[in-house]
């Protein structure tokens, strides 16, 4: 299909396809903007030449930094799609998502930041300094 006729649904109602599809590639960066409106918390990033999506949030303790990991792993098992996770300093967390067999950007990695966003962490999360 043409780029031009990408198909509009939205990514929260499409699902993760397995990343051994000979015929996956790497996106384009100008695929990747025009896909960034529908993930406003995340950023695009060039990491060595990988492109990848990245969004960071504060967790109120350390442990509920790993349950928020587990929360987004029970996700990404079931697209069979995985993100970076990284939890430093105690309370930062930072996701990064790319495609590895592809060294790039997919759709399946929109599709996660999407779902990402739309799972109920916030009691996880510090909502002010003095937290
Ligand atoms: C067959 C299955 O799709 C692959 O092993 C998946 C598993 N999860 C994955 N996750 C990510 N982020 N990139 C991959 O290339 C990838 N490959």
């Amino acid at each position: 299909m043409a780029a031009s006729h990408r198909s509009l649904t939205r990514l929260t109602d499409k699902k993760c396809v397995p990343c051994n599809l000979k015929e996956l590639r790497p996106m384009s960066e100008d695929s990747a903007q025009t896909l960034m409106p529908q993930v406003p918390e995340w950023s695009l990033v060039n990491d060595g030449g990988v492109m990848k999506l990245r969004r960071s949030w504060t967790v109120r303790t350390f442990s509920k930094g790993l349950d928020f990991f587990r929360i987004v792993s029970v996700l990404a098992e079931s697209e069979g799609h995985h993100p970076d996770l990284h939890l430093v300093g105690w309370n930062n967390v930072t996701i990064e998502i790319w495609t590895h067999a592809v060294g790039g950007l997919t759709e399946n990695d929109f599709i996660l930041a999407a779902k990402i966003d739309k799972l109920d962490v916030l009691d996880l999360l510090r909502r002010k300094p003095s937290d």
